[in-house]
């Protein structure tokens, strides 16, 4: 899989601009830091958020999508009878038409690389970021699709930080479930619940600090993820998985 260079693509921006980035990098070192969650909303804006939105309807409706993950309905396997709940399709922002994707994926990447760079007072919890994955756009179509508790990264992949932007117009939890609820550790019987209205984005630590899972969604559920990598932690992983081809090579 190949990976995309985290850099400022130094988009034209006002003084306002900067300075809101700068104060959305401040804030996520912050709350990085102190809970290992962060979310912000209004990220980028109403307006450039619907063209978002319509991109990520207009590609669903094309059937771009493909299945995600399975979910057994029940704990035995015997019935076989799993739901798919969420469907989902890559995208690197450099394809024809996804312009706006694109735009939201460079603010991202300012903040985390303003972030970054703001690490050297070792704040951002000692990673270096220079990678990360496409965007991985997800529906959850609702008829009660929901995704079972999990830790992103288990076992030292590289990947240090999961950033979820959420599109959903007038989102109600109440009525339309779909909350994404993390379970930080080191905190007793603290969780957070985040519900993925729109225009909000969220960043979390992608290890084992913070399992979480989906609600069952009663109403189509659109969020689109970023995954960045910390370079000591992926250069390891991708030795480890050589020498782990090597070995069963000889093995063979
Ligand atoms: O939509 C949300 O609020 C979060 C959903 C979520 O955790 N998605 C997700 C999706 C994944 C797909 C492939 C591999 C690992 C994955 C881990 N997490
Ligand atoms: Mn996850």
């Amino acid at each position: 899989v190949t990976h995309t260079k985290v850099q400022d693509n130094n988009v034209m921006r006002t003084p306002d601009e900067q300075m809101a980035l700068e104060e959305m990098s401040c804030t996520l070192i912050r709350d990085l830091n102190e809970y290992g969650v962060c979310v912000l909303d209004s990220f980028v804006g109403e307006e450039r958020g619907l063209k978002v939105l319509e991109e990520v309807k207009c590609m669903y409706k094309a059937g771009l999508f493909r299945d995600g993950q399975l979910v057994s309905t029940t704990k035995s396997k015997l019935d076989h009878k799993h739901i798919r709940s969420d469907k989902i399709m890559w995208v690197d922002g450099k394809e024809q038409g996804l312009y706006n994707i694109k735009y939201l994926m460079n603010q991202v990447d300012a903040v985390i690389t303003l972030a970054n760079r703001m690490r050297n007072n070792g704040k951002l919890g000692q990673y270096n970021i220079r990678e990360r994955t496409k965007a991985m756009v997800a529906v959850y179509e609702g008829k009660g699709s929901h995704y079972v508790k999990h830790v992103d990264n288990p076992n030292k992949d590289g990947r240090c930080i999961t950033c979820i932007y959420y599109l959903n117009v007038n989102w109600n939890v109440q009525e339309s479930g779909g909350l994404l609820r993390i379970f930080p550790d080191g905190w007793v019987d603290r969780i957070a619940d985040i519900e993925p209205i729109f225009d909000r984005i969220t960043f979390f630590w992608s290890d084992r600090r913070n399992p979480h899972e989906v609600q069952p969604a009663h109403r189509t559920r659109y969020a689109i993820t970023l995954w960045y990598f910390d370079a000591h932690e992926r250069e390891a992983a991708v030795r480890k998985y050589k020498k782990d081809c090597e070995n069963l090579l000889k093995a063979a």
